[in-house]
């Protein structure tokens, strides 16, 4: 069984669609890109998902007591509160702190829970979100946007933890994205959302998807540019925006 599915779900406001017969599921383990422009549905999908919004027809499925950890895609709290980062991820379930430093280790932040969350850069503040929403240890985690605001060799490392941390916690990974033309190597799957789903498939086959390059173009020269880091060997530790390797050149 799926860890989460949503199975022909049409949700409108206002008399349209915002999600049109969507069909999308996320099994244990995997990492699922969903990228789509602006106002294509992928917020809303994933409140459908999370059951927070019901839809108008069709079905979502979570697996029964399923553990999920999300990334918003913006901070709900104002950041220059005087708070301490320990005690913003204490915040609301009081976590005991054993967990609060594993989850900020494991989020690459360490170090950090007596420092004001005010003092935090924005890649530091991303981090710290991912930490709270590893705390309680979920089997699938959510991210909105993660990336948005950081720069390339930012959004490279972020991707770059995120798969790490795939691979050791053995949770799905569900990453919204608005960027049209890159997304993680490391996606099992992609899946394209433009009010419906209008294609999906491994990076390398969305790449190459006439209705990808319909919907989002011809930048990146109409290719899906993939953040890859390679195993061993020679690595880029700061990959550039030009160094990208393509998936079908
Ligand atoms: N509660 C609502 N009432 C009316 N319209 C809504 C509501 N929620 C979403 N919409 C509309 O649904 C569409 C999809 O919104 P959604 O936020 O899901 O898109 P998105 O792909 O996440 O966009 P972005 O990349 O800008 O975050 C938008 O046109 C939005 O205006």
């Amino acid at each position: 069984m799926s860890l989460a599915a949503l199975e022909d779900v049409t949700l409108r406001r206002n008399g349209e669609a915002v999600l049109d017969a969507v069909s999308l599921s996320v099994d244990a383990g995997e990492i699922v890109t969903l990228v789509g422009p602006n106002g294509s549905g992928k917020t809303t999908l994933v409140r459908t998902l999370l059951g927070a919004v019901p839809p108008d027809s069709g079905r979502v499925t979570r697996r029964p007591g399923l553990r999920v950890g999300y990334v918003p895609q913006r901070l709900s709290i104002d950041p220059t509160l005087p708070m301490t980062v320990g005690r913003f991820l204490r915040l609301p379930n009081r976590h005991p702190w054993d967990a609060i430093h594993t989850a900020l280790e494991d989020a690459g932040l360490p170090d950090v829970a007596d420092r004001p969350l005010a003092a935090l850069s924005g890649g530091q503040l991303q981090r710290a979100l991912l930490a709270r929403a590893l705390i309680g240890d979920p089997e699938l985690l959510i991210l909105d946007e993660p990336t948005a605001g950081l720069d390339q060799p930012g959004a490279a490392a972020f991707y770059r933890r995120i798969e790490t941390l795939r691979d050791s916690r053995g949770c799905a990974v569900l990453l919204v994205s608005h960027d049209l033309h890159v997304v993680m190597a490391a996606s099992d799957r992609v899946i394209c959302l433009n009010g419906h789903v209008c294609c999906e498939g491994t990076p390398a086959v969305v790449a190459s998807a006439p209705a990808y390059r319909a919907l989002f173009g011809d930048g990146t020269g109409g290719a899906l540019a993939l953040y890859r880091h390679e195993h061993g060997g020679h690595r880029h530790e700061h990959p550039h925006p030009h160094h990208h390797e393509t998936a079908n050149g």
